[in-house]
C-alpha cells in the first residue's frame, strides 16, 4: 500500500469502547495496521470520531475585532492573522490562512468569549476528546514499536504548565488575489509526535516515498493522523514525518473557504527524546528544547 493513505477502522478501540472490553488480539491487529501506515507514508485516516464544527463564527468576524485576540510573540495561544506565517520560508510569501491556537488554559481573557460565548467550552471539549483518543492511539503505536503498551501515553500529559500540546483551528478564506508562489499552507512537516487533522474540503497534499504529492481529500466520518518530526527522530526514522501542504483551490472551489482543525501533540516538556532502538542515530534532546529550536526557525 506504499504511496496511498489507508483508512483504518478504529472502532475496536474507539472512545465509546470501555478500555477493559478491548481484547489484546484486537489491539494487536490495530497496532499492526497503524504501524504499517506510519512506517510507509506517515499518514492514515481513522474512522470513528465525533464530527465537529467550531470556530467559523469567529473567523468570519472583521480583522478589527479579531485583533484583540492576537497571539503574542512569546506565547502559544491566540489568533494568527492572514499571511503572518510562512511554513515554507523558501516561498517568501505568507500562507493564505488564519488560525487560532488553543491551549488548556483557564485564562479565558485571551479568548473571544465575549463575541462567541461557546468558543472556550467548544474548543476545550474538543481538546479533551482529542487527548483521550490520543492516549489510545499512543497505545497502539507503542505496541507496534514493541514498547510497553503505555510507554507513549505516559510521555504525554496535558498539563498546560508542562506540556505544549496545542489545538489549532485553521481558516482558509476564499481566494481572490493570489501572490506568486503563494499557497494556503506551504510545504512542511509537523514538529511534534503526532498530529490529528480534521478537514472539510480538498486541498491537503502529502508527499509519498517517491517524492510525489498525492491528494488527501476529506472522507466523511474520518480524521487524519500523521507523524511529526520529533516522533521520526524518536523512532530513528522508522516512522515518517511526511511533508505536506495545502494548495490553492481552482475553478468554483475558489469561492469557497476551507476549515481544518489540527491537534498537535507534543510530549511533556522534560521528556528526553532518545532513539528508542538504542541506535543513538540522533542526540537525545528534551521535548521543550526541540520545540524551541523549531520555533526559532525564521518566520515561524
Ligand atoms: O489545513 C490542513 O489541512 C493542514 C494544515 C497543516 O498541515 C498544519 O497547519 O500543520
Ligand atoms: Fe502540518
Amino acid at each position: 500500500m506504499a504511496g496511498t493513505i489507508p483508512v483504518i477502522d478504529f472502532s475496536d478501540y474507539g472512545l465509546d469502547v470501555a478500555q477493559e472490553n478491548v481484547t489484546e488480539n484486537n489491539l494487536k491487529q490495530l497496532a499492526d495496521k497503524v504501524y504499517e501506515a506510519f512506517s510507509t507514508i506517515g499518514f492514515c485516516y481513522i474512522k470513528n470520531h465525533e464530527a465537529l464544527k467550531v470556530s467559523k463564527d469567529f473567523f468570519e468576524q472583521p480583522d478589527s475585532v479579531k485583533q484583540k485576540y492576537t497571539r503574542p510573540t512569546d506565547a502559544n495561544y491566540g489568533w494568527v492573522a492572514r499571511e503572518r506565517e510562512m511554513l515554507n520560508p523558501d516561498r517568501k510569501v505568507g500562507d493564505l490562512k488564519e488560525a487560532y491556537n488553543f491551549t488548556l488554559t483557564d485564562d479565558i481573557k485571551t479568548m473571544p468569549v465575549d463575541i462567541i460565548p461557546d468558543f472556550h467550552q467548544c474548543l476545550e471539549k474538543l481538546f479533551k476528546q482529542c487527548a483521550l483518543l490520543a492516549d489510545r492511539v499512543f497505545d497502539v503505536m507503542s505496541i507496534g514499536l514493541n514498547l510497553p503498551k503505555r510507554f507513549l501515553r505516559n510521555c504525554h500529559h496535558y498539563d498546560v504548565k508542562t506540556n505544549q500540546t496545542t489545538l489549532r483551528t485553521l481558516y482558509y478564506p476564499e481566494v481572490k488575489d493570489v501572490k506568486p508562489k503563494q499557497l494556503r499552507c506551504g510545504e512542511h512537516s509537523d514538529y511534534g509526535t503526532v498530529t490529528f487533522l480534521f478537514q472539510t474540503d480538498d486541498g491537503l497534499e502529502v508527499m509519498n516515498r517517491q517524492g510525489e504529492y498525492i491528494q488527501v481529500p476529506p472522507i466523511p466520518d474520518t480524521m487524519i493522523i500523521n507523524i511529526g518530526d520529533l516522533m521520526q527522530r524518536w523512532t530513528a526514522d522508522k516512522l515518517l514525518a511526511s511533508k505536506h501542504k495545502v494548495g490553492m483551490p481552482t475553478g468554483s472551489q475558489k469561492n469557497q473557504g476551507r476549515q481544518s482543525i489540527a491537534f498537535f501533540l507534543q510530549p511533556d516538556d522534560e521528556t528526553i527524546v532518545k532513539c528508542l532502538d538504542g541506535s543513538d542515530k540522533y542526540e537525545p534532546i528534551s521535548s521543550i528544547d526541540y520545540l524551541n529550536m523549531r520555533f526559532g526557525v525564521p518566520n515561524n
